[in-house]
């Protein structure tokens, strides 16, 4: 690590705060920096609004750091490899490290980077970028579906009854007055009560081939996992591997209500979809998919990486090898 910068970009909001008490000078983290980087080696920014984390790291990219680290949730590590991607970091042998900090921390708890701040620190001086695919979505914007938006994702990018959960708590006025944990546990179960599963189209597409099979469906889940976990701990995607190349499409369709409180829930828990019939659940590995809403007036809502990003029609694809990023040896 000697000789290279690091840029540290922190998301104090991340965590309901935590991510500013893990940077802060009263806590251990930044002194620790200081002790252990040379003056002049990193630079820390702090985010200023949603998406700011993007402009950050594209900035970083370009005034020539070597590692940019994203100190905050999942939405702030998707946010740097977002803008990572856009100013095309890996030609320019950029890697992204992570220090952790958030409220549900899904993608580290896939990656294995470790929650302590300090030790995270540790894994990034030691160790080299290593290749990481990434997810890309292009889809319609909400507010106005003349229009598409494009985005990266990093972890899992997923439809239909997490897409309503994360709407509801971002449109909600008294969220932000319950604690992180809390309010996703409370608007997982009010949206579950009144979700009825919408019928989408959607087609599968295996590497190299451009055309696939149409297939309609009525929608609780469809999750493009790059990832293993969703949710703040459900392990959706077991078998997802962030540098196969694939992005493993996990999905549940066609479920009554109880079988979405009483087979579904435990069984995406567990992650052994298995339980559920075939007619009702499928796992692929895809690195294409389509997906529209059979009635062109419905609103289905994505999110990824634990933000809305649109409604359907959407389409994703895998950017294999898309990054570089410094995660832990394996045990
Ligand atoms: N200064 C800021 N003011 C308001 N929002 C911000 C600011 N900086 C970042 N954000 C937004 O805060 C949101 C939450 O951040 P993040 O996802 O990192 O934390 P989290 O939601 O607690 O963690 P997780 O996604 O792991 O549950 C993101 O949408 C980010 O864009």
């Amino acid at each position: 690590m000697d000789g290279k910068k690091i840029g540290f970009i922190v998301n104090r909001r991340g965590g309901g705060g935590k991510g500013g008490k893990t940077w802060d000078k009263a806590s251990i983290l930044e002194p620790t920096v200081a002790t252990k980087i040379a003056k002049g080696h990193w630079k820390v920014e702090f985010t200023k609004h949603s998406g700011h984390a993007s402009d950050l790291a594209g900035q970083f990219i370009r005034e020539g750091y070597n590692v940019i680290v994203a100190v905050g949730g999942d939405g702030t590590i998707s946010q740097v490899v977002h803008g990572y991607m856009l100013a095309d970091g890996k030609s320019s042998g950029c890697s992204i490290g992570i220090i952790s900090s958030g409220t549900g921390g899904d993608f580290v708890r896939s990656t294995g980077t470790p929650r302590d701040p300090v030790q995270a620190l540790d894994v990034i001086l030691k160790n080299e970028g290593t290749h990481v695919d990434v997810g890309h979505i292009k889809c319609t914007q909400a507010q106005d579906t003349s229009k598409t938006s494009e985005q990266f994702f990093i972890n899992i990018c997923s439809v239909g009854i997490s897409g309503a959960i994360i709407k509801s708590v971002e449109s909600s006025s008294i969220a932000k007055y319950i604690s992180g944990g809390l309010v996703y546990w409370l608007y997982t179960y009010m949206t579950g009560l009144v979700y009825r599963p919408p019928p989408v189209r959607y087609t599968l597409f295996k590497d190299g081939e451009d055309k696939g099979k149409e297939v309609d469906m009525k929608l609780y889940i469809m999750a493009i996992a790059n990832g293993t976990f969703l949710g703040g701990n459900m392990r959706i995607a077991p078998k997802a591997n962030i540098s196969d190349g694939q992005l493993d499409v996990v999905c549940l369709h066609d479920l009554t209500l109880l079988d979405a409180f009483f087979k579904a829930s435990p069984a995406l828990k567990s992650g052994d979809l298995m339980k559920l019939p075939a007619r009702q659940a499928f796992t692929e590995r895809n690195t294409k998919v389509t997906m529209t809403p059979v009635d062109p007036s419905s609103k289905i809502y994505i999110e990824a990486d634990g933000e809305v990003s649109g409604i359907l029609p959407a389409t994703w694809h895998i950017v294999p090898s898309g990054c570089l990023m410094i995660l832990p040896n394996k045990a």
